[in-house]
């Protein structure tokens, strides 16, 4: 079963298409990156899958279900990108209420609280009111509220908006510990790097139509590029890399020293470059796989068209 499906999405406003026709498909324990410029119609394909806003087409089901069936509801968690907690309660009533919210039992509630503030790393902070709370502590906070009833399926809105380099970490690290007990994270970020990091598959949208969506291999063409770098590249050492992968550039400008970009087809390609240098009594200075670079292809994928620039350089304009 997958975590979500939708067929067709469409959501039109006055007339107009927000989102238009979006088709995706989420796996049970899959991190999936959902990227696009603003107003690219994120937040309300979000909004859909969360029962939120009625769609105005197509098809939604979310862990097999309706949005909208309370018992599919009850196995959401998330994480709005604007939280506007009630901070005159503590950390603490704060998780109660939303326990009591998703229908969890006091016992379990009481229970599960201090382990979920362990979790986002406010331990022993529970019982203080959140009116003395950091931004990034609040967001610590929903964190907590979005996987204190043990979802299946959790939506993240910029989790790490307020949080220093530390705490993203510890983000990353919660949302592996959820891929690895077989949760599904809905993950949107700007902070590209994090979602190269941490997605197992992403989806670029722009004015609500999915442009690709894939794993990071994929999205990148299916090959893997490598840097080389050695003290110099002989005729008969370029000529074995040749074979082993596509020689895409060289430069041999610099005396000492000659750079080689190779595409490979497979990782596993990569130990015979080394011998191959080895082999022709050259030095390796470097072999550096390239990783996948979301924000080169998300630029490219978006600006591809004026009016996605024009949304992407002026996000107020695509606010209003
Ligand atoms: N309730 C609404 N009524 C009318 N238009 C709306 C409504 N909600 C969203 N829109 C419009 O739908 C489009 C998509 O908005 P949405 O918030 O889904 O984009 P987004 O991709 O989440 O953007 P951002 O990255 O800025 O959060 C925008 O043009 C927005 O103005």
């Amino acid at each position: 079963m997958a975590a979500i499906e939708t067929r067709e999405l469409r959501k039109e406003y006055r007339g107009r298409a927000v989102v238009d026709g979006l088709s995706l498909t989420v796996g049970e324990g899959e991190v999936f990156g959902f990227l696009g410029p603003n107003g690219a119609g994120k937040s309300t394909t979000v909004k859909m899958l969360l029962g939120l806003v009625h769609p105005s087409g197509g098809e939604v089901r979310v862990l097999g279900g309706r949005p909208s069936d309370p018992a599919v509801r009850a196995r959401l968690g998330f994480l709005p990108e604007q939280f506007r907690f009630q901070t005159w309660m503590t950390a603490e009533e704060f998780l109660r209420f939303h326990g009591r919210l998703a229908g969890l039992r006091a016992d379990e509630t009481r229970a599960r609280v201090p382990q979920v503030l362990e979790t986002v790393g406010l331990g022993g902070r529970g019982g203080e009111a959140m009116s003395g709370y950091s931004k990034g502590m609040l967001q610590r906070a929903g964190l907590a509220a979005a996987i204190l009833a043990r979802p299946r399926l959790v939506f993240l809105d910029e989790p790490t908006s307020a949080l220093d380099p530390i705490g993203r970490v510890e983000v990353r690290e919660i949302i592996e510990r959820l891929k690895a007990e077989g949760v599904a994270v809905f993950l949107n970020s700007h902070l590209l790097s994090e979602v190269e990091q941490v997605c197992d598959r992403v989806a670029f949208v722009k004015a609500g139509r999915v442009l690709r969506q894939g794993t990071m291999r994929e999205l990148m063409g299916g090959v893997l590029p490598v840097d080389l770098r050695v003290d110099h590249l002989s005729p008969g050492l370029l000529a074995v890399l040749g074979q082993i992968g596509e020689v895409r550039h060289t430069d041999t400008n610099t005396p000492g020293r000659a750079a080689v970009e190779l595409w490979l087809e497979r990782e596993e390609s990569l130990p015979a470059l080394a011998d191959a240098v080895h082999a022709h009594r050259a030095r390796l200075y470097a072999l550096s796989p390239r990783r996948p670079d979301l924000e080169t292809m998300f630029l490219e994928l978006i600006e591809d068209t004026p009016e996605a620039a024009r949304t992407v350089r002026t996000p107020e304009v695509a606010r209003a």
